[in-house]
């Protein structure tokens, strides 16, 4: 393994990813960086988690300079993505004191336009206001040098294909250099993908084990109607640090999310239809460990990088591999273990076969925890909370209110009131999710085929307002068994 000053890395590059805790690069970016210092087009796949985006982010900043106009573009399929690639991107310019933009739906346009004017050296964005600055002229890219494609086979696939290729037509003629990294790339894009790049060199780190994920990929077979409960059980005997939990529709994310709530967890939702201001404040709270639970569509299935989250689960199981592997790799990252568990209605289990297939992996069954599994996981949770508790000060307040209570009734019974409010809370059978419909039933012997054709609302991340409408309005349900209404998986991604 080379340190980065052997690659080509200058001083102070060097010295912001030392900031940034790097001290060796990972072999996506040993294989890279040299390549693209070199102007070389790059189509990159490694792994999730093993660090993209200073594979291409590093070499960019070595090759743009201050004070010359916009030169390198960076696009990615979700707000989100954009906004962190956009803080990767500027802490390794620190030194270099370059200007990294970020520009994405949802945020004040004028805003944008004037730190435009400012003519940054480096812009990060997603591809729907991208078009809408260069429509609006208030972007040009004629001295671009560099495009990133960040989840290239994403940004290749149907919802955003036209867009990107709007971008591209607009780009300097001849000398631009395209990077594009992806830790999935599915054979039928990565055919699209080199007819936009000049002889790629084509850079894979796959099966190297030092940088393989450390994720332990379990499935439980479940019905609908006792998906919840078995979670909850699970979330219990797990206890996960943090956990992000994957919902197939925008409607099930919020159902979800109260349900969650309404047992006592810390649980938010993360979709296209939230507004953009709480999607970053969600975010932001998750980051900072002020939220527990995300429950997300594959709006958060891309490229976030959140450390401290221990478990993903599947509530609903991903209908393509490249979805289930994004997914699960919102854990296990830069070196770290984590675990993934995917909830499979019986129909389903061609979609395990199907994962299983692609990915070359075996993923194992697990039994729901029994009964005595999760009571012994509950209190042992009770003790460990109340000394967590225990350690931040304790209101006068709640002191007298406590005294208040133990004159008018037994210490012990108080007690045991709260405990079973905790404990049973959970058990709550009145909290119904609506039903889902499983997907449809798949050949467990594998057609060849790759079901990559996804649905067509893609685009939805950037326009959350275009496409809001009815979303099941209440979230959870209270006392209904299933409200079966027939959507199809298009009208609620994301
Ligand atoms: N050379 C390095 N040394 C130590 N940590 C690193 C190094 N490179 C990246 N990291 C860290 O590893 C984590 C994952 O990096 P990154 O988000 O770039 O992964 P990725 O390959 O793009 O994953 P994904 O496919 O999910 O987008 C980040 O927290 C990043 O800071
Ligand atoms: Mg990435």
């Amino acid at each position: 393994m080379k340190f980065f000053k052997e690659l080509g890395v200058s001083e102070k590059t060097i010295q912001a990813i030392e900031d940034m805790g790097f001290e060796k690069p990972t072999p996506i970016q040993e294989s890279s960086i040299p390549l693209a210092l070199n102007n070389e087009d790059i189509l990159g796949q490694a792994q999730t988690g093993t660090g993209k985006t200073g594979a291409f982010g590093i070499p960019l900043v070595e090759k743009v300079k201050k004070g010359e106009g916009v030169q390198a573009l960076i696009l990615a399929p979700t707000r989100e993505l954009a906004a962190q690639v956009g803080e990767q991107l500027k802490a390794f310019a620190k030194y270099k004191k370059l200007n990294v933009n970020v520009i994405f739906g949802g945020m004040s346009i004028a805003k944008q336009i004037g730190d435009l004017k400012r003519k940054p050296e480096i812009i990060v964005g997603t591809p729907g206001r991208v078009i809408d600055h260069i429509n609006r002229r208030t972007l040009r890219l004629d001295s671009i040098n560099t495009l990133v494609l960040d989840e290239a086979d994403e940004m290749m696939n149907m919802g955003f294909i036209d867009d990107v290729t709007f971008i591209m037509d607009k780009l300097p003629k001849g000398n631009v250099q395209t990077l594009l990294f992806s830790a999935t790339m599915p054979k039928a894009i990565q055919e699209l993908v080199t007819r936009f790049m000049h002889d790629p060199k084509i850079v894979k780190t796959m099966n190297q084990n030092d940088s393989d994920p450390q994720i332990e990929e379990h499935y439980t077979i479940v019905k609908e109607l006792e998906k919840l409960d078995t979670f909850v059980d699970f979330l219990d005997v797990h206890r996960p640090e943090l956990a992000i939990v994957f919902g197939r529709t925008k409607r099930r994310v919020d159902e979800l999310t109260s349900a969650l709530i309404a047992k006592g967890y810390q649980a938010e939702g993360l979709h296209g239809d939230i507004t953009q201001s709480k999607r970053l404040e969600v975010l932001k709270k998750f980051r900072n460990d002020a939220l527990q639970i995300l429950v997300a569509t594959d709006v958060a299935a891309r490229g976030l990088d959140i450390s401290g989250v221990s478990h993903v689960y599947n509530f609903d199981i991903p209908q393509d591999a490249e979805s289930y592997t994004h997914r699960i790799g919102r854990t296990g990252r830069a070196g770290k273990e984590g675990m993934a568990l995917t909830f499979v209605n019986p129909v389903e289990m061609g979609y395990v076969r199907l994962i299983e297939e692609t990915k070359k992996k075996k993923i194992s069954p697990l039994r729901p925890p029994n009964k005595n599994e999760v009571e012994a996981a509950r209190k042992a949770s009770i003790f460990e909370k109340i000394r967590k508790w225990q350690e931040k000060e304790i209101n006068a307040e709640s002191y007298k209110l406590a005294t208040e209570l133990v004159t008018e009734f037994e210490p012990q019974e108080v007690i045991a009131t709260l405990v079973n409010e905790f404990l049973y809370r959970k058990d709550d059978d009145n909290i119904q999710l609506s039903f889902e419909k499983p997907l449809s039933r798949r050949s467990t012997k594998g057609d060849g085929k790759h079901p990559y054709k996804r649905g067509g609302n893609r685009k939805d991340n950037r326009g959350s307002k275009r496409r809001s409408g009815n979303q099941g309005g209440k979230g959870y349900h209270k006392n209904k068994k299933s409200s079966n209404r027939t959507r199809t998986f298009k009208d609620h991604m994301k």
